[in-house]
């Protein structure tokens, strides 16, 4: 079995020796351009055109959470990709605990009022600040999947009421559950802190809008960690100068890297790191690819694949 890697910025002599090692019957090699020879699998993340183009493939994997990119490229590329080809993409691989830490961290920033303190400490004032109730944070989570569900779950022990929203229902301990559009109000309602987990995908790009905005709870927290598509930043930012929204902690961003010029960057109430809320961990990723392969080799049923109809 052959097997074809190309990611432009990994380590790719690191990855391959860790795939070697995996998949000690497989032969591994990165791809270059120019390399046409056959292959079973092809591990990608953006890859040009001609190394997916017209190859008889059992599979593909995207080295990461979202194919957003990979879509992307087949939209207008449709003959990247056969439609019979199996696209696949990492389900957790160790994101899941990262995203816990991100979001775990920052809410507890917001509720502890760390943002309102900076602000009084750069004024040199000693004040302190009326507490907030647990239950006026209620943190509400737009995509309830691999890693929207496992947010969800490590904010529950703090004690904050914990809602989520997707397109189909969950039924998550502790967790309320909101599905569809038609649920999308009730959801908002209420929500004090939102986080963002949702694909990239038609039905999400530009979701986080002013409608959207104006139905969260006043003074409220926005966290992406999702994809900068999802977010209108000029209705973000009018949200922050109106006071509805209090606080965001943005991770990702429509344009990466963010330009100079962006109001994001000098706004005091925004926060930001650049798309690092997590990062696909090869021995995790690696252990998923060589078992799903494994079980693919077999015929037997696998998890991961993307429904390319569907975007996610
Ligand atoms: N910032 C970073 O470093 C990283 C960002 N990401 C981003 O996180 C995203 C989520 O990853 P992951 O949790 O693995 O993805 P999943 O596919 O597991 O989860 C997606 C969730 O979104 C829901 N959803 C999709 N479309 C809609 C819709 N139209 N309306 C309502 N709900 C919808 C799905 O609903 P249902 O369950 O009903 O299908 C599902 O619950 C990735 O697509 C990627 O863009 C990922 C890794 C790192
Ligand atoms: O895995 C993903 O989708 C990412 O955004 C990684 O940065």
């Amino acid at each position: 079995m052959d097997i074809i890697f190309y990611h432009p910025s990994f380590n790719s002599d690191y990855w391959i020796n860790a795939l070697r090692k995996a998949m000690p019957q497989v032969h591994v090699r990165a791809w270059t351009a120019g390399d046409n020879a056959p292959a079973d699998y092809a591990l990608v993340w953006h890859p040009p055109v001609e190394m997916l183009k017209g190859r008889k493939l059992k599979g593909v994997f995207a080295l990461g959470a979202g194919v957003d990119a990979i879509l992307g490229q087949l939209s207008t590329n449709p003959g990247m990709l056969a439609d019979d080809i199996p696209l696949f993409r990492l389900e957790d691989t160790g994101m899941g605990s990262q995203m816990q830490e991100y979001a775990v961290s920052q809410v507890l920033h917001w509720f502890r009022r760390f943002d309102d303190y900076q602000a009084l400490k750069l004024q040199s004032r000693w004040q302190q600040l009326e507490e907030y109730e647990h239950t006026d944070f209620t943190v509400g989570i737009l995509g309830a999947g691999v890693l929207g569900s496992k947010v969800a779950e490590s904010l529950l022990p703090w004690g904050f009421p914990v809602r989520c929203w997707s397109r189909s229902r969950k039924s998550l301990p502790g967790i309320q559950s909101f599905a569809g559009p038609e649920e999308l109000g009730d959801f908002l309602q209420g929500t004090r802190v939102l986080i963002n987990l949702l694909p990239n995908t038609p039905e999400t790009v530009g979701l986080i809008n002013q409608s959207l905005l104006n139905q969260l709870a006043e003074h409220s927290y926005v966290m992406n960690l999702a994809r900068g598509v999802h977010v209108v930043e000029a209705d973000l930012l009018a949200a922050l100068e109106s006071g509805k929204v209090k606080g965001a902690m943005l991770d990702v961003f429509s344009h990466e890297p963010l330009p100079a010029d962006n109001p994001l960057w000098a706004h005091p109430r925004v926060a930001m790191t650049p798309h690092i809320a997590a990062f696909t961990r090869p021995t995790e990723a690696i252990e998923f690819i060589s078992h799903t392969i494994s079980k693919l080799e077999r015929g037997e049923t696998v998890s991961g694949r993307v429904d390319r109809v569907r975007g996610y």
